[in-house]
């Protein structure tokens, strides 16, 4: 098959990937209301093309918290990249990412080591689920710090885990033999297995005070829907927010992140960078969140599609595709970079 655009990666990878795998990747909370609703909110925006503006080629260079970037696009943490692609894992992944000048952000469960990911040498940040043995967070913030990290993000929308009816069906509930969670293991503290994670409902913004009396890596929160606390992280001396609802795979009938997008930038008026994570298939899919206000998108599973597909080379081609249909949009939307989209070239499809 003849892979054009980020989803037929989709179909090419659910040809090659066991399909519990599949499931687990592709599935979503429940009904998967979030998860139909992200993509599904991207096709009812319109863009409003300006014209003569003659912007020549567009520019889509750009820098997130003092991190370079080739384009407004980062990888989003997903967990277990060895059930994509066995032999490399998050390895390959990473080489993609530092080839084609992109962020990763490496997932605490990732299964192979943030050293490892980090011996790349691309830009990382890495995800954190605070854990409430504190000792062993520091432990695992030291760690990415070490290894060269740039950023620390910490995913806010899992005080428990979501209800994934899919992995229910499959009895998938934890990794096959030989994949762990490779940051976990080994330090008498865990084996390294999924049910040692501790999703806890008691953390709280003293976790987030801690941490940032922790660490003098920039704080980014993820998983912000709500603009009231977009305002409590900016007072918290939190860096950065992550408008996302995990894909879909937590609350189930959240709304499409990038609805959500537009409040949040009005709540943090600019004091922060916002980065929108949930749905985006398309170079017009990121020239709306930009025009909304993000400084960049970050992409989940079709990177995992791109991997499965093809291991490095895959994602590499993932990355190539969007790079080249968002500077196709940015010429056609008249700007020579994100800066030169207004909020007003985004409105409702059926609304004047
Ligand atoms: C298979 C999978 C695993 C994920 N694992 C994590 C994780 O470990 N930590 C986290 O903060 N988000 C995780 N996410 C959520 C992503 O970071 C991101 O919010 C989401 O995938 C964005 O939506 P998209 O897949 O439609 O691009 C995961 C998502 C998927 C699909
Ligand atoms: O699958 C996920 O989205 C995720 O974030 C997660 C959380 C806990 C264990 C495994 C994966």
């Amino acid at each position: 098959m003849r892979v054009v655009n980020l989803r037929d990666f989709e179909d090419v990878a659910r040809e090659k990937l066991d399909p519990v795998f599949y499931d687990y990747f592709a599935s979503g909370a429940q009904d998967e209301v979030t998860v139909a609703a992200n993509e599904a909110a991207y096709r009812r925006l319109a863009l409003v093309p300006r014209i003569l503006r003659g912007a020549g080629l567009p520019s889509l260079a750009t820098r997130v918290l003092g991190c370079a970037a080739s384009m407004p696009v980062m990888l989003a943490p997903t967990a277990f990249h060895r059930l994509a692609w066995p032999s490399e894992g998050e390895a390959a992944t990473a080489r993609a990412a530092r080839d084609a000048g992109v962020i990763m952000i490496a997932a605490m469960l990732s299964t192979i080591t943030v050293e490892e990911i980090a011996a790349a040498g691309g830009t990382l940040w890495f995800q954190l689920y605070v854990q409430p043995d504190r000792g062993f967070t520091e432990s695992l913030v030291r760690r990415a710090e070490a290894a060269g990290c740039r950023a620390l993000v910490v995913t806010v929308d899992s005080p428990a885990l979501g209800r994934n009816e899919r992995g229910d069906r499959n009895d998938f509930h934890d990794l096959p033999p030989g994949v762990f969670c490779a940051n976990l293991r080994g330090d008498g503290w865990s084996n390294g297995h999924v049910r040692q994670v501790v999703l806890s409902p008691e953390i709280s913004w003293s976790h987030v005070e801690w941490l940032r009396e922790v660490t003098r890596l920039p704080i980014l929160l993820k998983g912000v829907l709500h603009p009231e606390d977009a305002r409590l992280a900016v007072e918290n001396g939190v860096d950065g927010l992550i408008v996302s609802n995990h894909g879909g795979r937590q609350l189930d009938t959240t709304p499409a992140s990038i609805d959500r997008l537009p409040v949040i930038a009005d709540a943090v008026a600019g004091r922060v960078p916002l980065i929108v994570d949930g749905g985006v298939r398309r170079g017009t899919d990121v020239v709306k969140a930009l025009a909304l206000g993000a400084s960049a998108v970050a992409i989940g599973r079709p990177v995992l599609w791109g991997l499965a597909a093809d291991g490095s080379e895959g994602v590499a081609a993932v990355l190539a595709l969007l790079r080249r249909e968002i500077e196709n949009a940015l010429t056609l939307c008249g700007a020579a970079s994100a800066g030169d989209l207004g909020r007003d070239q985004v409105v409702r499809q059926g609304m004047p």
